[in-house]
């Protein structure tokens, strides 16, 4: 099992803190918690209570005293209502305090992981953060529900245990124990017999479902990777339908399943172990605190019908507090593992925060038109993908860059956006105007086609506009299917989605437009009319485009040429002639 130590009380609090210490609704969470904790101190009261009613209740049946035993139901009734309203009321109140305190962490996990490019970055530097939607998604439920219940818990157990050990020691005095013709009177003999059978019975249920724990957690690992497995088939099911690869699929799959069947019978057979033991815990739990007081009740008559059923409740609230606190080392496990992942999520995070402000040496700055000086781009591990670059771009003007594959021109481009990390120098672009960027592989969200037209800036258009932008990409067949919801990106192909891509350039109207291979899986007569296009709708906009087609080059004044070491030539295209405006840098 995990520790406990200060490492992970750190570790809880950190991720906590922000919550209860500085966010909005401080006040009204601890309001909450602290109503919480009135509803628990309550219910705690009242079953301290009704444990006292046994008592009169059953003494009163003995003397077969009617009015009095009527008189004791109808306080039971008040009692128990008593006791049903504030259990229902702490419940909701849990359950509300936990759904927001999620949606508050939620929020700030997402606006850590989407701020500045991190998911991004995370991926980039390769941290080793698996699945970080999962982290937000599924982690953060678990930690909310499992932190307020095991604290809450062991508050309730406690209290639990101070309320009724105080009773039980008390009914001991009562209790005389005959030993070899003498009577004895052990002090807290009910509260030592409770604590020596729930503790031995606690620690031999933990011993015997210990390997439950691991069990459990191995299920869920093969259930995911069963899972993974499989979806992986449906993002890739073309290809895999293409191969022919079902009957390798159909292995694998099975292959994973395999280990959550045996798996499964490992839980099976120990938890029938454990069963066994539990069942007969419980049911010698119910004659125990009666064996232990019978004597008295025998004896010296102490104690009439009533005080044993008394005895007999107390210790079971005793026995349940203990073993709350000794069994809940399965429930510990977990949220211990839950706290690490979010800490190493957060961690990986504030990792790749350090990581960019110290590397990422670029300044920005505002310009008259696109101004690129000194500029320096590099790989994580400090190799140089482009040398001392220094160019400008105005409006009006469109620049090529080409160069070898691998030779950095993508990472050029990541790096004019601002969301490459590595570098120096200086990018330089008018403040207020707004450029757009088409990767080779179009994004296209989850939505209505309307929805990928606008993206990102969910700009106002009227659906005809849409519609003749769509003819103008040739892309007659959606015009009428802007409020259709489809997986766009599996429903076109490539080059149609790229199609959508240019469509969303006219919708955007961008100043500065960059294109990194936008266009590659067009046929040529297709690529030279959409560029076309863009030049005469978008006459006062600078385009900087990625390709590696020569015929791309028509439609460039300038072309750049990485070399793929570090250097670079900035040369005019031939049969546009020079023009002006760009200028290379002197070496
Ligand atoms: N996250 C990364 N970590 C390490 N190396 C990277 C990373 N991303 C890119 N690279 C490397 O940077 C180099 C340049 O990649 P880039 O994608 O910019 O090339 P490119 O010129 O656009 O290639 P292509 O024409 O094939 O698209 C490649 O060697 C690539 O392996």
């Amino acid at each position: 099992m995990k520790q406990f130590n200060g490492a992970f009380f750190r570790d809880l609090w950190r991720i906590s803190k922000p919550y209860w210490w500085h966010s909005e609704e401080r006040w009204s969470a601890r309001g909450v918690f602290a109503l919480i904790i009135i509803l628990n101190l309550f219910m705690v009261f009242i079953s301290y209570r009704i444990t006292q009613w046994y008592a009169v209740f059953w003494n009163a049946l003995q003397r077969f005293a009617v009015n009095a035993a009527w008189h004791q139901m109808l306080i039971f009734l008040l009692l128990a209502t008593a006791y049903i309203i504030a259990a229902v009321s702490q419940t909701f109140f849990i359950q509300m305090l936990e759904i927001r305190w999620r949606r508050w962490l939620t929020r700030h996990y997402l606006d850590n992981w989407l701020a500045k490019s991190t998911f991004y970055h995370m991926q980039v530097l390769g941290d080793g953060t698996d699945n970080p939607d999962q982290r937000i998604s599924e982690d953060l439920a678990s930690f909310t529900s499992q932190t307020l219940n095991i604290i809450i818990g062991l508050l309730s157990s406690i209290t639990t245990l101070a309320a009724f050990v105080f009773m039980l020691w008390e009914l001991s005095a009562m209790i005389t124990i005959p030993w070899k013709g003498a009577l004895y009177t052990i002090p807290g003999y009910l509260v030592w017999a409770a604590l020596i059978y729930a503790v031995f019975g606690t620690i031999l249920t933990a011993l015997i479902g210990r390997p439950l724990i691991k069990l459990n957690f191995n299920q869920e690992r093969y259930q995911a990777d069963f899972r993974f497995s499989m979806m992986r088939l449906r993002e890739n099911s073309e290809s895999v339908a293409l191969y022919g690869g079902e009957n390798e699929e159909r292995h694998h799959f099975l292959r994973r399943f395999a280990e959550v069947y045996a798996n499964y019978w490992r839980i099976i057979w120990r938890s029938m172990r454990l069963n066994w033991w539990v069942s007969g815990y419980g049911q010698a739990a119910i004659i125990f605190p009666l064996i232990v007081s019978m004597p008295a009740y025998f004896v010296n008559k102490a104690i009439g019908i009533g005080g044993l059923q008394q005895i007999a409740m107390a210790f079971s609230q005793v026995q349940g507090a203990l073993s709350f606190i000794v069994s809940s080392y399965s429930s510990l496990a977990n949220w211990h593992a839950v706290v690490d992942r979010l800490r190493f999520f957060e961690q990986s995070m504030d990792e790749v925060r350090v990581i960019r402000e110290t590397h990422y040496q670029i300044e920005r700055k505002n310009a008259p038109c696109l101004q690129v000086k000194d500029l320096n781009v590099r790989l994580p591990d400090g190799r140089e993908l482009v040398h001392d670059l220094n160019f400008d771009v105005h409006r009006r003007e469109r620049l090529l860059i080409m160069g070898p594959s691998g030779g950095g021109k993508s990472t050029l481009i990541r790096s004019l956006a601002g969301i490459w990390p590595f570098g120096d120098g200086e990018i330089g672009l008018p403040e207020g105007e707004r450029p757009l960027f088409l990767p080779q592989k179009p994004y296209l969200p989850l939505g209505t086609l309307r929805d990928v037209l606008v993206y990102p800036f969910g700009a106002n258009v009227e659906d005809q506009q849409l519609q003749q932008i769509l003819r103008m990409v040739d892309m007659n067949s959606l015009a009428d299917n802007l409020d259709d919801s489809r997986l766009w990106s599996h429903v076109l192909s490539l080059g149609e989605q790229q199609r959508l891509a240019f469509a969303r350039v006219l919708v955007q109207k961008p100043q500065w437009l960059f294109l990194d291979e936008a266009s590659s899986a067009l046929d040529e007569p297709a690529e030279n009319r959409l560029y076309q296009l863009l030049v005469e709708a978008l006459p006062e906009s600078a385009i900087i485009s990625v390709g590696h087609r020569s015929s791309l080059l028509q439609h460039h004044q300038h072309c750049l040429r990485l070399q793929g070491n570090g250097a670079w030539v900035l040369e005019a295209v031939q049969q546009q002639g020079p023009a002006d405006g760009l200028h290379p840098a002197p070496a």
